[in-house]
């Protein structure tokens, strides 16, 4: 199966269990991979694919403006949307917190769902330390 995919994605987000996490954004790196059956190698339509700056577009949109406790929490609402949005067959997402132990390079959680009857199928993986 082909799959678009975005690597390095910053944005900013309120995310995190602390009080200062609460009231002050700080940077996190998503990484995003989409699969699709597209036909887009043939017509040369965008329009037959995923349009990565799209699903750009509204990542940032939901990270921005909202504040979630957990990663694995924002993660479950980023992938709802793009399965509601994008309808991919599959989704994986990795979302990592820059910086954040002295120890560490990054900390944060890897996400995989496959669509099942429009929804995603809850298998996931929450790892402290990414590549
Ligand atoms: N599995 C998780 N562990 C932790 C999270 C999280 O979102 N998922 N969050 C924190 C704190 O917010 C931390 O990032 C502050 O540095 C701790 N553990």
């Amino acid at each position: 199966m082909d799959s678009i995919f975005i690597e390095g994605l910053r944005v900013e987000a309120r995310v995190g269990v602390y009080e200062r996490e609460r009231v002050a954004p700080q940077t996190l790196m998503i990484d995003l991979q989409l699969g699709l059956d597209s036909e887009a190698g043939r017509s040369d339509e965008l329009a037959t694919t995923i349009d990565y700056a799209r699903v750009i577009d509204r990542v940032k949109a939901e990270v921005e403006g909202q504040y979630f406790r957990l990663l694995e929490r924002l993660g479950e609402h980023l992938v709802e949307m793009l399965f509601a949005e994008f309808e991919p067959a599959w989704v994986r997402m990795k979302i990592a917190k820059v910086g954040v132990r002295a120890e560490v390079k990054n900390v944060g959680i890897l996400l995989e769902r496959q669509r099942e009857n429009g929804k995603g199928k809850a298998q996931e993986s929450a790892i402290g330390k990414l590549e």
